[in-house]
């Protein structure tokens, strides 16, 4: 196993994530992350809560990141406007919004019993 090669596809990994940052809807799910984070510490939640969180805003951040990717490419296939260019974004956008919902769902089933 060539080490230097599998070290340096992280740095490409950490340039994707960082390049992404300049999309407004990744920095909302940035942001969005911290917040429950620093709400998570302060409310008090069970090993088994964090994991569900942990794992529910990676699913939304990843989702976000391949729509992000998924965009790059249409935008380089197709730069003129075309019908399939906008269903796979919308479809892609249309993902992250699923992924979304279920998220904001989740949160409250943990939330909102132990704060009411
Ligand atoms: N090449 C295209 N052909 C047809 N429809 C497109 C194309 N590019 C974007 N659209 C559609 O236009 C609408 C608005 O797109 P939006 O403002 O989100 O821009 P975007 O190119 O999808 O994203 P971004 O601005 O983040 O690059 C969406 O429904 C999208 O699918």
């Amino acid at each position: 196993m060539d080490i230097r090669k599998f070290i340096r596809s992280f740095g490409y990994a950490a340039e994707g994530l960082i390049t992404a940052m300049r999309e407004q809807n990744i920095r909302f799910h940035y942001t969005s992350a911290a917040v429950v984070w620093l709400v998570g510490f302060f409310t008090g939640l069970s090993v088994m809560e964090w994991m569900i969180l942990i794992l529910v805003m990676a699913l939304v951040i990843g989702a976000e990141l391949f729509n992000t990717a998924i965009e790059r490419v249409v935008d380089l296939a197709s730069p003129e406007i075309h019908p399939l260019a906008k269903q796979a974004k919308d479809i892609a956008a249309g993902a992250v919004l699923v992924f979304a919902i279920a998220s904001v769902i989740i949160g409250m089933l943990i939330f909102l019993p132990k704060w009411f």
